[in-house]
């Protein structure tokens, strides 16, 4: 068992530090520092295969743990199908992601989601739906999810999301820059994405599952923080294969390496296929272990997630009362 770890989270509300964060700046391309870049596929793997097995939270203080997770969801939907409806149904879950009489069982009160993520043309509905909240409303803009759209088009609809009251802007990069080794062209298009969200914070998607091998996510990842990325991002959740152990690890590292050459801390967002409470405490374990507390706050990280919810709950219900609802009464996230 991991002794850092088996305690309450130090902050489980949506609570930001006292100081913000400096933002990402940005620095040149240091190519030497992108070649010099590997990533040991068996050392990772070893690593990451120690992970789940350890019991690196304890039972009393899951809840708490869960809790805190329930606070650095990006509450998602990027379905061809989504409504209106559908979004307001999903802006009233983030606001109150747990039912009030079990919040109060557990002591806490004031706790929403970290943000809601939509398509552009769902931003109004969610804005209105949480005006007054406080929530962020996260777009996936720039031709989501294979981003091949014209470049021109893809920096366009992040001017309009941003317009439109997205104040977080999840873009995604051309996969086909990193499979060529075209880091300057990389590097060109997440610094022109950056400069059109203006004060929107950038997430880059990397969409890793698509970029061959762990040295591509650890190169990727280093020039999409040179070039002002606030955020990097596992997956669109579309991909054949989204957010792994493997991928966060080698990720998480490049943050770690880009703080201590710079001083500027980068958000991580691991995405796509997270559904089940236990895998939250890995990820959350992960960083704890590999950057520390600073970084399980909202504006470092957050899950990319559609249904996480909905299996924190279940086992928030089990935790107080000692049985499982049914799924379907937790339908929405
Ligand atoms: O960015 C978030 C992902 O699209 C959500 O993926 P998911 O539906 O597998 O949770």
């Amino acid at each position: 068992m991991h002794e850092t770890t088996t305690h309450s989270p130090t902050q489980t509300t949506t609570q930001l530090p006292q100081v913000a964060e400096p933002r990402n700046p940005g620095m040149a391309l240091d190519m030497d520092w992108v070649r010099r870049v590997q990533a040991n596929t068996s050392a990772i793997e070893r690593r990451c295969a120690t992970l789940p097995g350890r019991r690196s939270i304890k039972k009393d203080h899951q809840a708490a743990w869960l809790l805190k997770a329930i606070s650095l969801i990006d509450l998602t939907t990027l379905s061809g199908d989504d409504t209106v409806r559908r979004v307001q149904r999903l802006c009233a879950k983030a606001r109150q992601p747990v039912r009030v009489e079990m919040l109060e069982a557990l002591g806490m009160e004031g706790l929403t989601t970290g943000a809601v993520c939509v398509y552009h043309e769902m931003i109004p509905a969610a804005v209105t739906a949480l005006q007054g909240t406080g929530i962020p409303v996260a777009a996936v803009s720039t031709g989501f999810p294979a981003g091949l759209s014209p470049l021109h088009l893809r920096l366009q609809e992040i001017t309009e999301s941003v317009a439109a009251g997205a104040e977080e802007i999840d873009i995604v990069i051309s996969r086909r820059h990193v499979l060529e080794g075209n880091w300057q062209a990389l590097y060109d298009e997440m610094a022109q994405m950056r400069a059109a969200c203006g004060t929107a914070h950038v997430k880059a998607i990397l969409a890793t599952g698509e970029l061959g091998t762990l040295r591509n996510v650890a190169r990727a990842s280093l020039v999409c923080m040179m070039a002002g990325a606030d955020f990097i991002k596992t997956s669109t959740g579309k991909e054949s294969v989204n957010a792994t152990l493997p991928v966060s690890l080698v990720m998480i590292r490049a943050i770690r390496d880009y703080f201590e050459a710079t001083g500027y801390r980068v958000g991580y967002k691991p995405a796509g296929g997270i559904s089940k409470a236990k895998d939250a405490l890995v990820y959350l374990s992960l960083i704890k272990e590999e950057l520390g507390d600073r970084w399980l706050q909202p504006d470092l990280f957050r899950f990319g997630a559609s249904s996480l919810l909905g299996d924190i709950e279940r086992q928030l219900e089990h935790h107080l009362t000692g049985a499982y609802s049914a799924g379907y009464r937790h339908a929405i996230g």
